[in-house]
């Protein structure tokens, strides 16, 4: 798959055709449709879109984490070229311990609260590695200092509810790297962290990638922080992937009528801010209720005959949309739609 940055010659990630539903007393509900992406080693992907719509059960999936009895979960997710959907737990776990680690929104998901910091890093640590408990103490105060903890020598020492919010996601942060891991995903990492605080854990996060090597898939509800650290975007809407590009395709000329809301919606990288913001009417479908052919289609200006069926993914240079207007009358619609914007 063509990417604006071209992957090494082996993706990290390949994922194919991943669909996620779920047995409920309605029906059999789908909650991610056929997605499919892949990921370069030491690249960053921002998975973007509204709630509900089937980020995070995407991520889930990918790491085999979905525990619902009710899941049904089909597709293909290869991690340098091993299969991970339908892997023993305990070679799921070998995994994801050490070479793909996971942030989430609350830092106290993975932190206990009964065990300093620093005892939580060596038992991750000397889980994986036949290291003397001074030695992975010696790491861990290392790691501390890396992710920017103040005086990581004695915070090491520290008990969670000893650190402020940033702090425990520092330190959640500094465990995931303790295995060197060549993936890191995140999923919405710093909503619940104030605003200074979500800047400094971003820039934290792009830098990663620098330092540690490691690639990145950071689902955000915010473009904002897709703008300051991400390469590619993945637009998903109703449980499929809708628009994919690189974050400067995304932004300067998105090609999807979902994303040009999304994205006319918050000010650009560069230059003044526009005058009009463009509004998307309405809400998304519920999952049990999906509309017939484009899920996108009740909401949007330009439905014709052919969104009753579903859109796939296609475009050229990386830059792929699920849409049936013609490519190239696409950016002329997408600036008369926001002229006619109301204005903010
Ligand atoms: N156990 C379940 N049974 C039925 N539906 C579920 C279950 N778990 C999740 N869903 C549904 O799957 C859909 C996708 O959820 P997901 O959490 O992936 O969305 P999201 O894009 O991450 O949203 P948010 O940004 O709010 O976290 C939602 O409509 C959710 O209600």
């Amino acid at each position: 798959m063509p990417t604006d940055k071209t992957p090494a010659d082996r993706p990290l990630l390949v994922v194919e055709n991943l669909c996620v539903s779920f047995r409920t007393e309605g029906g059999v509900v789908p909650a991610v449709s056929g997605v499919s992406f892949s990921l370069a080693p030491r690249e960053i992907i921002g998975v973007v879109g509204e709630s509900g719509s089937g980020k995070s059960q995407t991520l889930l999936a990918i790491l085999g984490l979905i525990s619902s009895p009710n899941a049904i979960v089909t597709g293909s997710v290869r991690f340098l070229g091993q299969e991970l959907l339908g892997l023993k737990r305990r070679a799921l776990d070998a995994i994801r311990g050490r070479q793909i680690a996971m942030i989430f929104q609350d830092p106290m998901t993975a932190l206990t609260p009964v065990h300093t910091i620093g005892d939580q890093i060596i038992e991750q640590i000397r889980a994986h590695e036949r290291v003397s408990r001074s030695a992975a103490r010696k790491r861990a105060v290392d790691l501390l200092d890396a992710v920017g903890l103040p005086s990581p020598d004695s915070a090491v020492d520290r008990y969670p509810h000893q650190l402020s919010g940033g702090m425990r996601q520092r330190a959640v942060i500094a465990m995931a790297l303790s295995c060197n891991p060549a993936l890191l995903i995140a999923d919405e990492p710093t909503t619940a962290l104030d605003v200074t605080v979500q800047a400094q854990i971003l820039e934290l996060i792009a830098r990663l990638r620098d330092e540690f090597g490691s690639a990145v898939i950071l689902v955000t509800h915010d473009l904002g922080v897709v703008a300051e650290v991400a390469d590619r975007v993945l637009v998903m809407y109703a449980g499929r992937v809708v628009e994919e590009g690189g974050k400067g395709q995304l932004f300067r000329e998105p090609l999807h009528p979902y994303a040009w809301g999304l994205f006319g919606s918050i000010p650009p990288m560069h230059g003044p801010r526009p005058a009009r913001l463009t509004a998307i009417p309405g809400s998304p479908p519920k999952l049990s209720q999906m509309p017939q052919g484009c899920a996108f289609g009740p909401r949007c200006t330009f439905r014709h005959e052919a969104c009753a069926e579903q859109p796939s993914l296609g475009g050229v240079a990386g830059h792929r949309s699920a849409c049936f207007l013609p490519q190239d009358s696409r950016q002329d619609l997408r600036r008369t739609l926001a002229a006619r914007a109301v204005p903010a």
